[in-house]
């Protein structure tokens, strides 16, 4: 699991080192390690340091200070470095030892024509102009130098941002007008929540993460993201015991005349993510189309322990949103938990009685933000701001919050986000949302698992596990939905494989 921190927790856990006397040691770590990953970074790119134009925007605070000593190191091993101080100031130590090299020291009272080229000259750029300090977007001359340069930067040029890439919140995520975008971001101790959540994330690049001595508890992270290895443990696999039922049924209510793709989509993800049995409730059409795709899938309501509802169906198609009410009523009573999606936001109008994950997209959010709680917003400002977004809906409606998008958002009332980096863009197209239905409404079938935080935790799974499907799927060209369902059994087989052979492992010890 990946793990990020709030600026705050980190500061925090900084006081009692700094206190004790150990700033500089601090610091002088976090140069380190920035400086060995620059360095490698440069070889691979380039080949060697020994020569290599680096360019440092350092700006007054220890972000900045983090840049200069890293400069410094770089410089010893023969790059020709370049400190741009963006503030004018600059942390005095960091200064003094720069200066004491020799390194050439500017400022941005240079002509714009000056600053633009050493930015377009450079190899390298380590962006120190502000870290977990700093607040969104970057001042205005700057920032529009910022722009100007992203507009015409080098293809090969490496950019290395310090901690956080500057112009981004650290904590919320959130850019400003202009921000800086890296190839690398370099983190001290551990992920701070910006580097995870979008649209920052997309400003972060890799991120690598230096150990500079600070303890973080795992256990106090705020933003998690499920990753490859975790899926072995955390997929919910039969017992040897089991059967089809005890294993778990899962109740589907979508697609609809008009939409019957959604429904084939969904059951076709729910029978390959391994769901004991699939129910399919709906017309004939879609359900025909089903039976002759997925011959597993037994028509008609009957015993569930989970609910999937509303893929594919529109407001008025009447019997479809009736069964939609008849699941939800069942599962108020029964505590089942739901899936809902699409057609099934029409049916919330407050806190939901029962154990649920809402997969909108920001159009659906937006909508269901309005009517929960009077709040006007538009797509754009949910984008611009998914995760504050997302808890609004989240506490509103008590339920697990999954946000589609390039990045997704899961949020829940009390507990942990969980923020899904995108797989493949190939997964823009038709369909991708019905399948990621029919993935969820599986785990929620077959994990007996129903507290929120735990259905946050399988929402991740599921987002993760839906994105290796269609990274499978896609190969690095276009993908069919269809296709991306079919490859969450191969997915999931393939991680547990993986994680069978790393831990060397029988096949029911996983
Ligand atoms: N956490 C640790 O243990 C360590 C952190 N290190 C580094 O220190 C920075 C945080 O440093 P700090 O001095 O608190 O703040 P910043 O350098 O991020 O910001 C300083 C300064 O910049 C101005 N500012 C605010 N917003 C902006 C902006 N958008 N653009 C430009 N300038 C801005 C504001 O006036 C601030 O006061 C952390 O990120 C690490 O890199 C250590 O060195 C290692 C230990
Ligand atoms: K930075």
């Amino acid at each position: 699991m990946r793990r990020a921190w709030t600026p705050d927790q980190v500061r925090a856990c900084e006081t009692p080192l700094l206190d004790a006397g150990q700033g500089d040691a601090l610091m002088s770590r976090a140069a380190a390690g920035l400086a060995n990953v620059c360095a490698t970074e440069l070889r691979e790119r380039y080949g060697h340091v020994y020569g290599s134009r680096v360019l440092a925007l350092v700006g007054k605070g220890n972000n900045g200070g983090d840049a200069l000593f890293a400069a410094c190191r770089l410089a010893r091993r023969g790059a020709h470095v370049t400190v741009l101080l963006c503030a004018g100031r600059a942390h005095p130590a960091g200064l003094r030892a720069v200066r004491a090299l020799n390194i050439d020291v500017r400022e941005l009272d240079e002509s714009d024509d000056d600053v633009l080229r050493f930015l377009l000259c450079a190899h390298l750029v380590i962006d120190g102009i502000a870290g977990t300090g700093a607040r969104a977007g970057l001042p205005d001359r700057l920032g529009e130098l910022v722009r100007r340069w992203r507009g015409r930067k080098p293809g090969r040029q490496l950019v290395v941002a310090v901690d956080v890439p500057s112009g981004v919140d650290a904590g919320t995520g959130q850019t400003g007008g202009s921000a800086i975008a890296a190839d690398v971001t370099v983190t001290f101790a551990g992920l701070k929540t910006g580097l995870l959540i979008p649209p920052a994330a997309r400003n972060a690049g890799r991120v690598e993460v230096v150990d500079i001595g600070l303890e973080l508890a795992d256990e106090q992270a705020v933003v998690l993201a499920v990753e490859a290895s975790d899926v072995a443990a955390l997929w919910p696999a039969p017992e040897p015991s089991d059967h089809k039922y005890s294993r778990g049924v899962l109740g589907l209510v979508a697609g609809s005349a008009r939409y019957p793709g959604a429904a084939v989509l969904a059951a076709d993800a729910a029978v390959s993510a391994g769901v004991g049995m699939l129910r399919y409730v709906g017309p004939d059409t879609p359900g025909g189309l089903i039976a002759q795709r997925s011959p597993e899938v037994v028509a008609g309501a009957g015993r569930v322990q989970a609910w999937a509802l509303g893929s594919g169906v529109a407001p008025d198609e009447e019997s479809q949103v009736d069964a939609i009410r008849a699941a939800l009523d069942e599962a108020i009573e029964t505590q089942l938990p739901c899936v809902l999606d699409a057609g099934a936001f029409d049916l919330i109008y407050g806190p939901l009685g029962m154990p649920a994950i809402l997969t909108p997209h920001a159009g659906e959010l937006a909508t269901l933000l309005g009517r929960l709680s009077g709040t006007i917003v538009s797509r754009e400002e949910i984008e611009a701001d998914p995760a504050r977004h997302a808890k609004s809906v989240a506490e509103a409606a008590n339920a697990v919050v999954l946000l589609k998008g390039a990045h997704t958002v899961i949020s829940q009332p009390a507990g942990p986000d969980y923020v899904q980096g995108p797989a493949t863009a190939w997964l823009a197209t038709a369909g991708s949302g019905d399948v990621l239905t029919g993935v969820l409404g599986a785990l929620a079938a077959t994990a007996g698992r129903k507290s929120l935080p735990q259905l946050a935790e399988l929402a991740a799974l599921g987002s993760f596990v839906h994105g290796q499907a269609a990274l499978l799927a896609s190969q690095g060209g276009p993908l069919r939905s269809l296709h991306v369902a079919a490859a969450v059994k191969y997915a999931v087989t393939e991680l547990r494989v993986r994680a069978r052979e790393e831990k060397n492992v029988g096949q029911w010890q996983l």
